[in-house]
């Protein structure tokens, strides 16, 4: 049986009035695999992400997250997927539990699941012996855990993440990545911006987005191959040079 893409988008481009914020972006993930979008800032990571999780509407192109619409559907893309923001999204002046309860009853879970799966995450996110902590006085690592654990008490199938790991501190950085690989192998697809090359290099799939456009896709080590460099950091300096030499040549860029 052939599986379908669990993202597949063509030509996604979003405008901010004049700005071109995402520039006719194409793309297929696979269930199970770990894609990262990687990009300077302002690049258009986190817009791709919000027209993928169904909380910007795109200005044109079309797309289907977990075989829904992006376009007519995006209020069952909202509820199917588990989603990170860069900002964690959770009530600081709540407890660790408050904020499980607030998330399971958003999700429609109740009962014993939702008893049943607050556990399982709290063991998941190492956050047991802290449920009556006040989530604001947490460690980043330890919010950026508990956003997580929000994040998949609906069981989702994908899960995306929107810079999860800026500001965190390394040991929480490699909690946290041990994590995500533990729920790829469990056939969650993943998605995930980051400005870390070491959190790229394990992707299955790297998107290098650069003002708004998608410059290069594939798996990591193909991609250092084909460019013939040692680095991802390499790669990403010789793709941002070729593309400030087009523009210069082509008069400029179509962006802002
Ligand atoms: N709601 C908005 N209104 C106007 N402009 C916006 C809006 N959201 C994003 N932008 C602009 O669109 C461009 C892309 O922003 P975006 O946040 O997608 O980039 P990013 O690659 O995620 O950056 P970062 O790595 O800093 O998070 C930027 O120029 C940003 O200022």
């Amino acid at each position: 049986m052939i599986e379908l893409p669990v993202i597949a988008c063509e030509h996604l481009t979003k405008r901010f009035g004049h700005l071109l914020a995402v520039d006719n972006i194409s793309l297929t993930i696979a269930k199970g695999s770990i894609v990262g979008f990687l990009g300077p800032n302002g690049s258009g990571k986190s817009t791709v992400i919000r027209m993928l999780s169904g909380i910007l509407t795109p200005s044109s192109g079309k797309g289907q997250v977990l075989g829904y619409d992006i376009l007519t559907e995006s209020e069952r893309i909202k509820h199917k997927i588990g989603y990170m923001s860069q900002k964690f999204s959770l009530y600081e002046e709540l407890t660790v539990k408050e904020n499980l309860d607030f998330y399971a009853g958003i999700y429609g879970l109740h009962g014993a699941k939702a008893k049943q799966r607050k556990e399982e995450l709290i063991a998941m996110a190492g956050l047991a012996g802290r449920e009556k902590q006040v989530s604001g006085s947490l460690s980043g690592g330890w919010k950026q855990r508990l956003a997580l654990a929000c994040a998949l008490l609906h069981e989702p199938d994908l899960l995306i993440l929107d810079e999860p790991t800026a500001g965190v501190d390394p040991v929480s950085r490699r909690l946290f990545w041990n994590v995500i690989r533990q729920l790829a192998r469990q056939g969650i697809t993943v998605l995930v911006s980051t400005h870390y090359m070491d959190e790229a290099e394990t992707c299955d799939q790297i998107s290098f987005i650069f003002f708004g456009k998608l410059l290069i896709t594939g798996a990591p080590k193909a991609l250092k191959e084909v460019a013939q460099v040692a680095t991802l950091d390499d790669l990403f300096v010789q793709l941002v040079q070729s593309q400030e030499n087009q523009e210069f040549l082509g008069g400029g860029s179509t962006h802002g």
